[in-house]
């Protein structure tokens, strides 16, 4: 049986691309206990005007409207860009109240940072999630700070699990996981442009060229998830042998794939240091 309890009154301070759909994947649980949502434009707040269970603040009309949103709240989602992240923490740390616990959402910025303004007592776990939470079908890595009790680091598992599956890791390996599955749906889309692109290249409208690239990756990801096989395994099934597939994966195979994939991921990492400085 899913869980149905409703959660605790939420926070986002910066619902945008990321924190916008950790808050579509909640309320999409039915599970919500409230969430106050901030952005600095009417024009971005706009986008949660008349949706149940939120409170959108355009701090353009409300210059206070974090530190409101603030004042139920017992998860506090901090989803501004890396570099906003130490201002946004200054003008919040008076507003946060004992037992408030702070979950970032920003890539590379350290516990530490978090606790070098808030103070070392507030609880702050960095999260890295993905924009599949729009449909409850995220992947958010969970590192929890040193303050933090089992028993908030349950009640944040539990919100990010209505967006979809969570993986617990240390905060040394968060950084990783983001160039994994946090960068991950970029390299996807990426992948079916690409393809979109040969379509084209071979004479197919704009229309059939979309149709067949995003029906293969969706159909074949969808496969995957119905029966759970190996990719390699389900790639064999494609691949007959001298046949044409087997032509195409080695020139894939040949222009190095899997190596281009470590030196991409690779580059993500060196940024995710980077931003930890304040780069
Ligand atoms: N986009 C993605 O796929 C992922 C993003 N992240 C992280 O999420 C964070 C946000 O990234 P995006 O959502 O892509 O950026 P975004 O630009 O779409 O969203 C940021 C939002 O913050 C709002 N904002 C700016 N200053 C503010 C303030 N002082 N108080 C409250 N709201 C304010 C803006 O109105 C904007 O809507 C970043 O730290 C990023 O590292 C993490 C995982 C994946
Ligand atoms: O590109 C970024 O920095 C963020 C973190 C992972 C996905 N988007």
């Amino acid at each position: 049986m899913p869980d149905m309890t409703s959660l605790p009154p939420i926070a986002i301070l910066g619902a945008g691309s990321m924190g916008g759909a950790i808050l579509q994947g909640i309320i999409a649980s039915g599970r919500d206990g409230g969430v106050t949502a901030t952005n600095r434009t009417r024009e971005k707040a706009a986008a949660f005007d008349g949706v149940a269970g939120v409170t959108s603040i355009a701090l353009e009309e409300r210059p206070d409207g974090n530190a409101d949103a603030l004042a139920g709240a017992k998860v506090v989602l901090v989803g501004v860009k890396p570099a906003m992240v130490p201002d946004l923490l200054r003008e919040i740390g008076p507003s946060i109240r004992p037992g408030t616990i702070v979950v970032s959402l920003a890539a590379g910025v350290t516990i530490a940072t978090f606790e070098s303004i808030l103070g070392t007592e507030v609880p702050v776990l960095r999260s890295m999630p993905n924009t599949p939470a729009v449909v409850g079908r995220a992947v958010t890595g969970l590192a929890a700070g040193s303050a933090v009790s089992d028993e908030d680091r349950a009640l944040v598992r539990s919100v990010f699990e209505t967006c979809g599956a969570v993986v617990d890791l240390p905060e040394s390996q968060i950084d990783a996981l983001s160039t994994i599955s946090g960068s991950g749906p970029a390299y996807v889309f990426l992948l079916i442009e690409a393809l979109t692109e040969a379509a084209r290249g071979k004479g197919f409208t704009d229309a059939d060229a979309r149709l067949m690239a995003e029906q293969t990756f969706i159909g074949a990801a969808a496969l995957l998830d119905a029966t759970g096989e190996d990719p390699a395994e389900l790639r064999r099934r494609v691949t007959s042998p001298k046949g044409t597939t087997e032509r195409a994966v080695a020139v894939l195979a040949d222009a190095g794939l899997p190596a281009l994939f470590a030196e991409a991921t690779d580059a993500a990492l060196a940024r995710a240091r980077e931003l930890a400085t304040g780069a």
